[in-house]
C-alpha cells in the first residue's frame, strides 16, 4: 500500500539504518536542512524518509542518483548548529520509494514494505545463534571492532528473539560490511536469505581477514628472511673479503715461490708448506706457525751475492787508512785475500784474530769488508751455550725460529757478507748442546755449502760466506783451531799507542762529535799522561774512552761560553778535564823484598805485572796457594817447592830449618783467575827468597815455566809481558832461552826501554833476580 502523503527525504551518503535502530545522523548539505527544517517536520510531521544514495562521493544526487529502498524514522531528537544538524532518529519500517520529488528538498511517497513469513524457525534460530558464534569470533580477531559489541547485540536480540525479522535487522545493523551489501540486506524481504547474506558475508569477510594476516605474517616473515639474508650477505662478504686477503697472501706466495731462486728442495718444501697453509683454519695457531715459517724460508737472499772484489792495493790502502802499525797482521790478510782472488772460493782455513781487547780486531775486520765489497755482520758468540742459536730450533717447537746464522743472512740480505765471529773463545757448552760442534759443521767449507738449520729444515749455502773469528785467548777446542788460521795481535807499546791516538782516536772523535781541529788540541805529553795515568790495558779502548770524555767536555765549554774559541790541552790542564789519576806508573814494589817476586803474565786483557808473595809459619812442611789460582798453576807452584827442597842444600839450608815450616804462597790480586804455568820461575824465586830470607831485586820481572829439575821452559805472549814490564817501570826481565828467536817481533823501543836477559836454568834465575851481596 502506497502512502500518497508526501514525506521530506534526506539522501544518506554511507549508511544503511535497518528498522528498530536508532541511529544519530549528522545533516550538513543545505537540502536536507531545509528538508528537516523549512518544512517545519520538527513540529508538524515527527517522520522522514531516509534512503541511501548509490554514489558516496556525489554531493548533489539526483532522483535517479537514489535507491529506491530506504526507511521511514521517527526524529527524537534535533541539534541544530550553526551551519548543520544533529538529529537522532530511530527507524521504524523500511520502505519503498515512489514518486521522488527534487526540488528545493527531496520529496516521496512511500509504502511499507513487509518481509515475508518464516517457514522453518527452528532453522533460523539456529542460523541466529551461528551468526552470534560467527560475531564472537570476527570481534576476536577484527581487532578494531569491540568485544562488547556481542553483548549489546545479544541484549537487543532478547528483547525481541522470535522476531526474526527484528533479529535480521540487529544483526544487519551491526554488521561491517559494504554498503551495498548492507543496502541488499535492507533490500531483502526474506528474514532467511538476509540471515544467510549476513554469514555469508561475516564467514568470507573473516577468510579474508585470515587471509590479510596469512600475508601480513607472510610479510613479516620475509621482511625477517630478507633482512636475515641481508645480514648473511654481508657477513659472505666480509668473510669472502677475508678470503680474497688470504687468498692474495697465498698468491703472494706463490708468486715468491715462482720468482725467488729457491733451491730445488727448498721449492719443493715451500710449496708443500703453501699447500699445508691453504687447508688450515687461518685462524688457528698452527697456520701462524707455518705462515711464519714461509715467511722466514721466503725473505732469505736466495741466489743474492753482492759484486765482491778482491783488489790487494785497495785493501792494503783501506787497511792502513783505518789501522796504524799492525804490519804483520796486515800483511796476512793481504795473503789471504790474495789466494781468495786467484781461487775465488773460500776453501782455505777460516781467518783468526787474537788478541786483547781494543787491539782492533773488529774495525780490522769491518775495514775487510769494506775494501772487499762485502757486507759487514757480526755474530757474538760470547756466553752461547746452546747448540740451537747456532742451528736453530725445530719448527714445531711454540716461538721456535732460525739460528743465528740463517738470521744474520736474512738481515744483511746476502749470502756473501763478512760475517764477523765475535770472541769465539766465550763459547760454552752444557747439556743444550756443544755450540762448538755447530760452529765447525758451519766453518767447514766441505760441509757448509749444505748447511741445515733445524727451523728451515731445507739445505742452505753458507760457503760464500767470509768467516773471520776473534778471540781473546788462545782457549778454544782443538777442533776449531784446527780449522783456523790464528793471527796474534798483541797489545801497542807506548809510543804505538801515542801515534794511533794522535793519527786516528783524536781525529775520529772530533769527527763524532762535530768539533773543527783547531777548537781543540791535545799535545804529546797531555797523550802520554792518558795512556800513562788513565788507562791500563793492552789496547786502546780505554784511551778512545778517554778522549772521548776530553773532547765531550771541551764542546760542552765553547757550547756554554761563546767567548772560548780553542781549546788546548796539555799534561798541565788533562787533570781538569778528567779529574785525578786513575792509576801509578811505575814500580809494583818501593823496595826490594824478601819472599816478593814480579812474575808476567799473559791474560786475556794482555799482559800483566803478577806480584808472587810468599810466607812461613810453622807446619807440617807443606805449601798452600791462593788466589784464584788454576789447576796448572797450583801445580807448578807444587814443582817449585819440590825442586826447592830438593835443592835446598846447594842454598845453604838443612833440612830442620824447613821441614816443620808450611809456606803460604798468594798472588793478588785475589780475585782475579789466574793460570798456566809460565809463573814457575817466580814461584820458585819467591820461595827461594822466603827461605834463604835473600829478598828479590824489586827491577826485576820474570816469566819462565820449570821443570822438576830446574830446567826453564819456553812461554807464550812474550810481546804481551814485555809490554807490561815496560808499562809497569820495570828494568830488567829474565826470560827463558827458547825464547829469544820471538825478540825479532818486538818493538825496537822496547826492547831498548827494557834489560831482557834470557836462561835456561832456575840457577841463573836466581843469579839475577836475588840481591845478592857478592853480586853487587
Ligand atoms: N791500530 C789501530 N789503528 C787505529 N785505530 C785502532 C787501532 N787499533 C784499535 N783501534 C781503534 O780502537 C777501538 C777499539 O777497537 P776494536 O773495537 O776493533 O777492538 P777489538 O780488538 O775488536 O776488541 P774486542 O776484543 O773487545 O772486541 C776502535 O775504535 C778501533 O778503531
Amino acid at each position: 500500500m502506497t502512502n500518497k502523503e508526501k514525506l521530506p527525504l534526506i539522501a544518506l551518503k554511507d549508511m544503511v539504518i535497518f528498522p528498530g535502530m536508532v541511529a544519530p545522523i549528522f545533516v550538513g548539505r543545505t537540502k536536507s536542512l531545509k528538508a528537516l527544517f523549512d518544512t517545519k517536520i520538527i513540529d508538524n510531521n515527527r517522520y522522514i524518509l531516509l534512503v541511501l544514495q548509490k554514489q558516496q562521493d556525489q554531493d548533489t544526487p539526483d532522483i535517479q542518483d537514489l535507491h529506491s529502498t530506504g526507511v521511514i524514522a521517527k526524529i527524537i531528537q534535533t541539534v541544530r548548529l550553526q551551519n548543520n544538524a544533529k538529529i537522532l532518529v530511530e527507524a521504524i519500517h523500511k520502505v519503498s520509494l515512489h514518486n521522488i520529488t527534487n526540488k528545493e528538498i527531496f520529496e516521496a511517497e512511500y509504502s511499507i514494505l513487509h518481509d515475508e513469513e518464516v517457514i522453518d524457525v527452528e532453522a533460523l534460530k539456529a542460523s541466529t545463534s551461528n551468526v552470534i558464534e560467527l560475531f564472537t569470533k570476527y570481534t576476536k580477531t577484527h581487532k578494531k571492532i569491540n568485544p562488547e559489541i556481542i553483548e549489546t547485540i545479544a541484549a537487543e536480540i532478547a528483547k525481541n528473539p522470535t522476531d526474526f525479522s527484528y533479529v535480521t535487522n540487529v544483526l544487519a545493523s551491526y554488521l561491517t560490511a559494504p554498503l551495498l551489501i548492507k543496502q541488499t540486506l535492507l533490500e531483502e524481504t526474506k528474514p532467511q536469505s538476509r540471515i544467510k547474506t549476513i554469514i555469508d558475508t561475516l564467514t568470507s569477510s573473516m577468510a579474508q581477514m585470515d587471509a590479510e594476516q596469512a600475508l601480513q605474517l607472510r610479510v613479516k616473515k620475509q621482511i625477517e628472511k630478507t633482512q636475515r639474508d641481508y645480514y648473511l650477505h654481508e657477513q659472505m662478504k666480509a668473510i669472502q673479503k677475508e678470503l680474497e686477503h688470504d687468498k692474495s697472501d697465498f698468491s703472494d706466495i706463490e708468486k715468491k715461490i715462482k720468482t725467488l731462486k729457491l733451491s730445488k728442495e727448498a721449492k719443493e718444501k715451500a710449496e708443500a708448506e703453501l699447500k699445508k697453509l691453504k687447508l688450515m683454519n687461518q685462524m688457528s695457531g698452527e697456520s701462524s706457525v707455518v705462515r711464519n715459517y714461509l715467511d722466514t724460508l721466503l725473505a732469505m737472499p736466495w741466489g743474492k751475492f753482492d759484486n765482491s772484489k778482491t783488489d790487494i792495493n785497495k785493501t792494503r790502502e783501506i787497511l792502513d787508512r783505518d789501522h796504524f802499525g799492525l804490519e804483520k797482521v796486515k800483511e796476512r790478510v793481504i795473503e789471504y785475500l790474495a789466494v781468495l782472488q786467484r781461487s775465488k772460493k773460500i776453501k782455505g782455513p777460516i781467518l783468526c784474530l787474537i788478541g786483547p781487547p781494543g787491539v782492533g780486531k773488529t774495525s780490522l775486520v769491518k775495514s775487510i769488508a769494506e775494501a772487499m765489497g762485502r757486507k759487514y755482520t757480526k755474530f757474538a758468540l760470547g756466553g752461547i751455550r746452546d747448540e740451537s742459536e747456532i742451528r736453530g730450533h725445530r719448527k714445531t717447537y711454540l716461538g721456535s725460529m732460525p739460528g743465528k746464522i740463517i738470521n744474520l743472512i736474512k738481515k744483511v740480505k746476502t749470502n756473501n757478507p763478512v760475517m764477523l765471529l765475535d770472541e769465539i773463545d766465550k763459547m760454552g757448552s752444557d747439556f743444550r748442546g756443544d755450540p762448538a760442534s755447530a760452529l765447525l759443521e758451519v766453518l767447514d767449507p766441505e760441509q757448509n755449502s749444505n748447511f741445515v738449520d733445524h727451523y728451515l729444515e731445507v739445505e742452505y749455502d753458507l760457503s760464500e760466506i767470509m768467516f773471520i773469528a776473534t778471540a781473546n785467548s788462545y782457549n778454544l777446542p782443538r777442533a776449531l783451531l784446527d780449522r783456523m788460521e790464528i793471527i796474534n795481535i798483541s797489545g801497542y807499546v807506548e809510543e804505538e799507542k801515542l801515534q794511533i791516538a794522535k793519527n786516528y782516536l783524536i781525529p775520529k772523535q772530533l769527527e763524532m762529535h762535530k768539533i773543527k781541529k783547531n777548537e781543540l788540541t791535545i799535545d804529546d805529553g797531555a797523550i802520554l799522561e792518558l795512556i800513562r795515568y788513565y788507562t791500563k790495558e793492552s789496547g786502546v779502548r780505554s784511551l778512545e774512552r778517554e778522549i772521548g770524555s776530553v773532547t765531550r767536555k771541551v764542546l760542552q765549554r765553547i757550547l756554554s761560553n761563546k767567548k772560548i774559541k780553542s781549546i788546548p790541552i796539555s799534561s798541565a790542564n788533562l787533570a781538569e778535564y778528567l779529574g785525578v789519576k786513575k792509576y801509578d806508573f811505575g814500580l809494583a814494589e818501593k823496595e826490594d823484598q824478601i819472599g816478593s817476586t814480579t812474575g808476567l803474565a799473559y791474560t786475556e786483557v794482555g799482559g800483566e805485572l803478577l806480584t808472587i808473595e810468599a810466607l812461613s809459619f810453622p807446619g807440617k812442611g807443606d805449601i798452600k796457594t791462593t788466589g784464584k789460582l788454576g789447576d796448572v798453576m797450583k801445580e807448578s807452584a807444587q814443582a817449585a817447592y819440590s825442586c826447592f827442597r830438593s835443592r835446598a842444600n846447594s842454598f845453604g839450608l838443612k833440612y830442620e830449618d824447613y821441614k816443620d815450616l808450611d809456606i803460604h804462597l798468594h798472588v793478588p790480586a785475589g780475585a782475579i783467575p789466574k793460570d798456566g804455568p809460565s809463573a814457575g820461575c817466580a814461584i820458585f824465586t819467591t820461595i827461594v827468597s822466603l827461605m834463604t830470607k835473600v829478598p828479590v831485586n824489586r827491577t826485576v820481572a820474570m816469566t819462565g815455566e820449570i821443570t822438576l829439575r830446574g830446567t826453564v821452559l819456553p812461554i807464550g805472549g812474550l810481546k804481551e809481558k814485555l809490554l807490561a814490564a815496560s808499562r809497569g817501570g820495570i828494568q830488567t826481565v829474565i826470560i827463558p832461552k827458547d825464547n829469544v828467536k820471538d825478540l825479532e817481533d818486538i818493538p825496537p823501543n822496547i826492547k831498548k826501554s827494557l834489560e831482557i836477559l834470557s836462561v835456561s836454568t832456575i840457577d841463573e834465575v836466581l843469579k839475577l833476580a836475588l840481591v845478592n851481596k857478592k853480586n853487587n
